[in-house]
């Protein structure tokens, strides 16, 4: 096969990130795409993508789109139409937070919603943020691991600020998509890819918007 042949097949998934407003998933984005991350919390407007190529086990390379959906947009009308064809959706919470733990209920009914229509339902990890943060955590591991059990979810605990088992969450739910299963030492290796540098944002500047080989990102609002 030539080298165009193979582009042509290569995969393009569409990965959502879903969950209450300051839960974390700009820097899970972030982290993910571009190994970076930000103290300062900028609340997304509308939306923001990321694209990132990586490899799954077999040297099947997928392209991930994804898609940082703004916290606020519970409620607004975008919100199902961003959903739309999502191939997978990390919902995400901080586990300092019990609020945003309570809200995932609805998050995950606008998911299971937005898909109705099309037949297929999007494979979903439930991503408990900000495990740095473990000595103030108020949600429950038990809560956690239920919730997942109950609807099916692929469960991962993980920190964006330093970066533990970010790649791993992306790599898990790009590999359940496609049928690909991952071992134990990928899934071990995977867990330590970590590049813990800190990135002041100036006050009036929104994250880096870099462009690179690897990862692109742009903004629609
Ligand atoms: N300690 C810690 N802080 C984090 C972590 N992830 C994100 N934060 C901080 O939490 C705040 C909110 O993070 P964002 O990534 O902007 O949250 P978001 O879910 O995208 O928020 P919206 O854009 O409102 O939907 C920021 O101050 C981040 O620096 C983490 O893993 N650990």
């Amino acid at each position: 096969m030539s080298d165009s042949e193979e582009e042509i097949q290569e995969r393009q998934l569409k990965i959502v990130l879903l969950g209450d407003g300051a839960s974390g998933k700009t820097s899970l984005a972030i982290r993910f795409a571009q190994e970076a991350f930000g103290k300062q919390y900028k609340q997304t407007i509308g939306l923001d993508f990321f694209l990132k190529r990586i490899t799954l086990p077999g040297n099947l390379n997928v392209t991930l789109q994804v898609w940082d959906i703004g916290g606020q947009t519970i409620g607004g009308k975008m919100l199902d139409k961003y959903i739309y064809g999502a191939q997978g959706v990390l919902l995400v919470y901080d586990i300092t937070n019990s609020q945003s733990f309570e809200n995932l209920e609805d998050w995950l009914n606008m998911v299971r919603k937005s898909n109705e229509e099309s037949g297929t339902q999007p494979a979903i990890s439930l991503i408990g943020n900000k495990i740095d943060l473990e000595h103030v955590r108020t949600v429950k591991m038990e809560k956690h691991q239920r919730f997942c059990q109950e609807n099916g979810l692929i469960s991962q605990f993980v920190s964006a600020k330093t970066g533990d088992s970010v790649f791993l969450c992306f790599q898990r739910l790009a590999a359940e998509i496609v049928g690909v299963k991952l071992n134990k030492a990928e899934m071990e290796q995977s867990q330590h890819i970590v590049k813990a540098e800190l990135v002041d944002y100036p006050q009036d500047e929104g994250p880096i918007r870099q462009e690179s080989n690897q990862s692109k990102i742009c903004s629609v609002q």
